[in-house]
Order: structure tokens, then C-alpha cells, then sequence
């Protein structure tokens, strides 16, 4: 039997980095077709923001073991829209995972294939439960990069296609100095 070696990295809680970790970063060009506001998105196109980070852990897709990333969202928003991440099932949609908030204030938002969706606020110390075939994307609702850590089997995967196709069912959005989660107009089932 070949063991692994153990691993304990200190991850920054100010910056959301992990030394030896590969890093990911996702501007705003990344995310074409995403924010419902398309007039706004092309505007802001323009400075071409990073929108998120991502710092990450990863082993082979094997059976039983575990990746884990953090991931820094910045504040930011597209019209009403704050910003997030591009959302995914996971490519084994059974495929459960933990987040943890490390910093600033956002929330998750889940989907079932059906459609139904729930909004759950995120803060430091907050564990979220993604239970297995949800999809899950992450929202700054927050005027501060809003960093958390995942926790996930690595051979879950990321199933970007259907996210990206139909968006999810519900739009975190900024109306009256308020955060509101409302339905999504362009959300097709
Ligand atoms: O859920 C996971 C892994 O399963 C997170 O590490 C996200 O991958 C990260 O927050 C970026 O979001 P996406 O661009 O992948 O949706
Ligand atoms: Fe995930």
C-alpha cells in the first residue's frame, strides 16, 4: 500500500491564500451571458474587473478522497446584480460539499435541476451544507472581498453547462440601499 502524505497549510484569513495552491482567477469577460443586465455588463466590460479567485488544493478524481479551495469574491455588482460566481453542479451530481465564510458578507444560493432554489446568508464562521444535486453559486452582497473555504470529494467535478444556459431561478440583487433575492425574468425551465 502507498500512502499519501499528510498536508496542513495555514490559509491567510485576510487574503483567502493558500500557500502552494494554484490559483484560478475569473474576470468579468470570464462571465459573458451571465448577469441579466447585458447593458451594464458591456459598460463594465470596458475595466474588465477580476470578479473572483479561486485557491486551490486539488487531488487526482479519485473515489474517497478531497479537494478543498477558498475562493475570493469581490465586491462589486453588474446593474443590480452583486457579483458571484459562475454556479455549477457538480459533474457527479451526487457529489455533496462544505463551505465555510473565512471573511466579509455574501450568501449561496442553491438550485434543484427542478428549479426550486434557496438563499442562504454567509458570514465568517458560517458552514454551509451543499447537499448532493444542488447547484450552488456564491454572491458579495458586501462592500469588502467576501472569501470562504470549500470542502469537496475530489471526482465531484464542475458541470458549468446548465447554469450558464438557464441561469439560475433567482436574482440577488441591491434595490433601495436593500439585498433582495427575486425572481429571475429571463429564467427559462
Ligand atoms: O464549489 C466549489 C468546488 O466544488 C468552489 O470551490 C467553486 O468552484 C468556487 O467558489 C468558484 O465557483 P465556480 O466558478 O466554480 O462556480
Ligand atoms: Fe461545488
Amino acid at each position: 500500500m502507498e500512502y499519501k502524505n499528510p498536508l496542513g497549510v495555514d490559509i491567510d484569513l485576510e487574503t483567502g491564500v493558500i500557500p502552494g495552491a494554484k490559483k484560478l482567477v475569473r474576470r468579468l469577460g470570464d462571465l459573458k451571458g451571465y448577469f441579466v443586465d447585458e447593458k451594464a455588463y458591456e459598460e463594465l466590460l470596458k475595466e474588465n474587473p477580476v470578479v473572483y479567485e479561486v485557491y486551490a488544493i486539488e487531488q487526482e478524481e479519485k473515489d474517497g478522497d478531497l479537494n478543498f479551495a477558498t475562493t475570493v469574491l469581490y465586491p462589486g455588482k453588474v446593474g443590480k446584480e452583486f457579483f458571484f460566481t459562475k454556479g455549477h453542479y457538480h459533474s457527479k451530481a451526487d457529489r455533496a460539499e462544505i463551505y465555510y465564510g473565512i471573511k466579509g458578507k455574501g450568501g449561496m444560493l442553491l438550485q434543484t435541476p427542478e428549479g426550486k432554489a434557496e438563499w442562504i446568508e454567509m458570514r465568517p464562521g458560517t458552514v454551509v451544507y451543499v447537499p448532493p444535486y444542488w447547484a450552488h453559486r456564491t454572491v458579495n452582497t458586501g462592500d469588502e472581498p467576501f472569501i470562504f473555504l470549500a470542502i469537496y470529494p475530489a471526482d465531484a467535478g464542475h458541470d458549468y453547462g446548465s447554469i450558464k444556459e438557464k441561469g439560475f431561478s433567482k436574482l440577488v440583487i441591491e434595490e433601495n440601499g436593500e439585498v433582495r433575492v427575486v425572481d429571475n425574468p429571463k429564467w427559462k425551465e
